[in-house]
């Protein structure tokens, strides 16, 4: 079994090129078991890239490891302990909902049915449904409720919450830690809804451009950012003690200065300081042209 400290994913100078475009550019990093990491960047990214990657759906170059596999060459056996769930959820129109069930039961070892049907009638999908009669967002539903029910040690996780309604989604993320998560999984998520995924994630990776230009734990964020909140009188001070922010937002009646390895203690006399949000970091880390203006 596979314990705490042992390496889900190990990525070594990871690089794709999609003719002359480098989709990813040098990529390091590594994902320990009982993690739920968050990759989070702007469109075009390099996020799907990067996931598909790990799942051997695309030749990367590089070293890439996951669950102790190379993706590329070992995918059947990679496979039967991974699930995903693509941002494009496909299923064929003509499909009834129960035969979805019958037919993950069929094929994948790991799956269970009840809990499948548990995710399931917390929605308002009926399992003599077809396919073709169901919202978008429901199918996106039926696919939660069919992956969650894989018992696997990775669950990567493409945009997973995209086109759902806001209860759904809040109710996606509470079965993902209650029904789903425990310490020998680890989970991977890309999203735009930042926020919404902010209170669960353990790591943060932001990817900008097919770089990553953030890799984190939760518990860190806070040793290394400081939001300090200050008049445009006290900005000046704060600059001529020889601090410079890495992002500035005007806010009303002030600015918010983003610091980066600054102690929090040092910034304290000059305003009100705070630990960032993550799409505040976000924003800094990776458009942080757009801000200070
Ligand atoms: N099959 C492909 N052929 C050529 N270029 C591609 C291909 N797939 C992706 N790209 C390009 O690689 C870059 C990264 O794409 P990717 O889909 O990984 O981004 P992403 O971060 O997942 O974006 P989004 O959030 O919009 O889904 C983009 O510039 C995209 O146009």
């Amino acid at each position: 079994m596979i314990t705490n400290n042992e390496y889900v994913v190990n990525a070594n100078n990871v690089n794709k090129r999609y003719g002359d475009h480098q989709a990813l550019k040098n990529i390091n990093f590594s994902i320990e078991s009982g993690r739920i990491v968050g990759l989070i960047g702007p469109n075009g990214a390099g996020k799907t890239t990067l996931l598909k990657g790990l799942l051997g759906l695309a030749s990367v170059e590089g070293e890439l490891s996951v669950l102790g596999f190379n993706p590329a060459k070992q995918r059947t056996q990679l496979i039967e302990q991974v699930s995903f769930i693509a941002d494009t959820a496909i299923m064929p129109r003509w499909l009834k909902v129960s035969q979805a069930v019958d037919y993950v039961a069929g094929v994948h070892p790991r799956f269970n049915r009840e809990k499948a049907q548990h995710f399931l009638a917390k929605t308002n999908i009926k399992s003599n449904s077809r396919v073709s009669a169901l919202s978008k967002g429901m199918i996106t539903q039926l696919h939660l409720a069919l992956v969650m029910a894989i018992d696997s040690r990775l669950l990567v996780l493409d945009e997973p919450t995209l086109g759902l309604d806001i209860v759904y989604r809040k109710q996606f993320y509470n079965a993902l830690l209650s029904d789903y998560f425990d310490e020998q999984k680890t989970i991977v998520i890309t999203t735009h809804q930042v926020e919404e995924i902010e209170n669960i994630l353990t790591d943060l990776m932001f990817i900008n451009r097919g770089e990553l230009v953030l890799d984190l734990p939760m518990e860190s964020v806070a040793e290394r950012f400081t939001e300090l909140s200050v008049s445009n009188a006290q900005k000046a001070a704060v600059e001529k003690a020889g601090y410079h922010a890495i992002s500035e937002q005007q806010r009303l009646g002030g600015v918010s200065m983003l610091f980066e390895n600054i102690a929090s203690e040092l910034l304290t006399p000059f305003g009100q300081v705070r630990t960032p949000t993550i799409a505040d970091l976000f924003v800094a880390k990776v458009n942080p042209t757009q801000v200070g203006a």
